[in-house]
């Protein structure tokens, strides 16, 4: 062991520690080098506040960016779904790894589905965009729900399913599944009707832009599809003017199977063309308003080209409205 170790700024919560230590393992192998976890304590971690009033996108992020410009850490690895969407001067996200299951789920007493909870059922979620979503579906399919906002990590979010407090909780597959806590999903909700956020489920690793050697080795960890399709998620929140607790949810994936075959245009080679499906959704809290678009093409090619989807969807949601129903953001 003649080399010298990585070292990996990292969040303390559960959530940030298993995947750093994931990612660092990863990280590992590509590079041949140890890896070293430095933990570092975020605003965000600290605060008590609901994170909509203490400021923006972001909050978790800017103490390991600090370090990471400041050459404390040579990379750190974020949720991508907090990361926010304005390039970082000095950083920049290297591998963006293949994302995980990208729903949100429920976790309900009882083991109860979404549908079968009961008449005036409290669930648990501190985001504007899955309040908007779950009361749009339970206005439409005649069900009484009350969201109640609620914070902390994922233990402390499904305490309250456990104490009693709450019928459910809603929280992102992904993070369950890293923490180890997947078999506790008594429902993995479908993306009609519940969008994920922009990038959830995707990790960014980022590091210092003028460490070629490092950047070079992480972009073994990149995967191209993933980065093409959170680019253009994010594209679209951008564009939106929309930050990280905005009700704005996206979803870039494949499109369904019979979808390029009803227009002929996919059998070249004996191969099916890829195409890509990008889906937004913005909407009041109280779910009475949702604006939801989608847009089904070939993948694009490059950076500029997701980009360019992402802004295009985004622009045709905000020709329908969206902007007003982000008024009520703060909440
Ligand atoms: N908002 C916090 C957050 N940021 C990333 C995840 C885990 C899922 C992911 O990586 O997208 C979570 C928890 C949650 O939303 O349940």
């Amino acid at each position: 062991m003649t080399e010298k170790a990585l070292r990996l700024g990292t969040r303390r919560s559960k959530l940030a520690m298993a995947q750093s230590g994931q990612v660092a393992d990863a990280v590992s192998q590509v590079t041949g080098r140890p890896v070293e976890l430095v933990e570092i304590t975020t605003y965000g971690d600290v605060s008590r506040e609901q994170l909509a009033q203490i400021g923006g996108t972001g909050v978790f992020v800017a103490a390991l960016r600090e370090a990471l410009l400041r050459g404390e850490v040579d990379f750190a690895v974020h949720s991508l779904k907090d990361l926010p969407t304005a390039a970082h001067e000095g950083l920049v996200v290297a591998a963006v790894p293949e994302r995980e299951d990208p729903r949100d789920v429920v976790v309900a007493r009882d083991a109860r589905k979404l549908t079968d909870l009961p008449r005036g059922a409290r669930i648990g979620t501190g985001a504007p965009r899955r309040m908007a979503q779950l009361n749009a579906y339970a206005r439409t399919h005649g069900m009484e729900i009350e969201t109640v906002p609620i914070r902390g990590n994922v233990d402390t979010r499904i305490g309250y399913v456990r104490s009693g407090e709450l019928d459910a909780v809603v929280l992102a597959a992904a993070g369950l599944n890293r923490v180890g806590r997947i078999d506790e999903v008594t429902d993995f909700l479908s993306v009609d009707t519940v969008l994920p956020a922009p990038g959830q489920g995707a990790l960014a690793i980022e590091c210092a832009a003028d460490n070629a050697e490092l950047i070079a080795a992480l972009a073994e960890l990149d995967d191209p599809f993933t980065r093409v399709a959170v680019t253009a998620e994010r594209s679209l929140l951008a564009a939106l003017e929309a930050g990280c607790s905005a009700p704005v949810g996206a979803l870039a994936d494949l499109p369904p199977l019979s979808a390029p075959l009803e227009r002929g245009d996919s059998q070249a080679d004996g191969q099916t063309v890829k195409e890509m499906r990008l889906r937004g959704v913005v909407g009041t809290t109280d779910g009475s308003t949702l604006v939801q678009l989608s847009t089904t093409g070939p993948v694009p090619q490059t950076h500029d080209a997701a980009l360019a989807l992402g802004r295009e969807l985004a622009t045709e949601m905000l020709a329908q409205g969206a902007a007003g129903l982000m008024g009520e953001r703060a909440q």
